[in-house]
């Protein structure tokens, strides 16, 4: 089943230049790679498709429908982005301050929703440290809350900008681990990557970037 589709889509930072250029891509739920060298323009597409980024021509479905006029609110909710870099992610004082504030926005019954906030925290080893300051977690633990606060908001897709930055051993089996949990549970992945050795043990399909074209699409 397709659930993001991008149809000939163009985008540039300046004018008259293009580094995404007429690329056309359907993805569906299952845990897709995306690869390429430093500069190829997989940040720039990750953000197109989950509508960060606007294309200057082209349209970007979701679910079969168009998202030129859809805000990033209706869009982030059947997709989670997760930055390269966590501190773009993470915004509250505390770790319980960032899930909370996800919480409250999803609206849901306090002891369902209390609940599976613990049990999100974890899975990724950070209930010990729900009253911690964020500015004071090392980048593997900001790198998982901020993957914990969107797995909160139960995204239908999920997007992981270089998700294994950070993260050791231990840490990045155990990412490996839920993302093949939550691929039972139906959700797709795009994973960003240089980390090859991650994307050929977890990835159904490999989609390789050069220049802003697709070169490459294991599909
Ligand atoms: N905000 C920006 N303003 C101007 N140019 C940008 C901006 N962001 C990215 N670029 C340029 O767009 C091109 C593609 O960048 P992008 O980050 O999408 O590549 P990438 O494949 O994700 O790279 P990397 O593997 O290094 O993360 C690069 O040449 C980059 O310098």
């Amino acid at each position: 089943m397709t659930i993001i589709r991008a149809d000939n889509i163009y985008y540039g930072y300046k004018k008259n230049s293009s580094i995404i250029k007429g690329l056309s891509l359907e993805i569906d739920n299952n845990i897709t790679a995306l690869i390429g060298e430093n500069g190829s323009g997989k940040t720039t597409l990750g953000k197109l498709l989950c509508g960060i980024f606007k294309p200057t021509q082209g349209t970007v479905y979701i679910n079969n429908e168009p998202t030129n006029n859809m805000s990033l609110g209706e869009i982030g909710k059947t997709i989670g982005y997760l930055f390269q870099n966590p501190n773009r992610q993470i915004f509250a004082l505390t770790v319980k301050e960032q899930m909370l504030f996800v919480d409250q926005i999803m609206d849901k019954d306090d002891i369902e929703s209390k609940t599976r906030m613990e049990n999100i925290l974890n899975y990724f080893d950070l209930h010990e440290k729900l009253n911690e300051y964020t500015y004071r977690l090392s980048q593997g633990e900001k790198q998982r809350l901020a993957l914990a606060s969107i797995i909160l908001s139960n995204p239908r897709y999920l997007i992981l900008d270089e998700p294994t930055t950070g993260l050791d051993i231990i840490r990045k089996q155990r990412l490996a681990d839920y993302i093949k949990d939550i691929k039972v549970e139906d959700i797709g992945i795009l994973i960003i990557s240089h980390d090859m050795e991650f994307v050929n043990e977890n990835a159904d399909r490999i989609i390789t970037l050069s220049k802003g074209e697709i070169i490459h699409d294991t599909k």
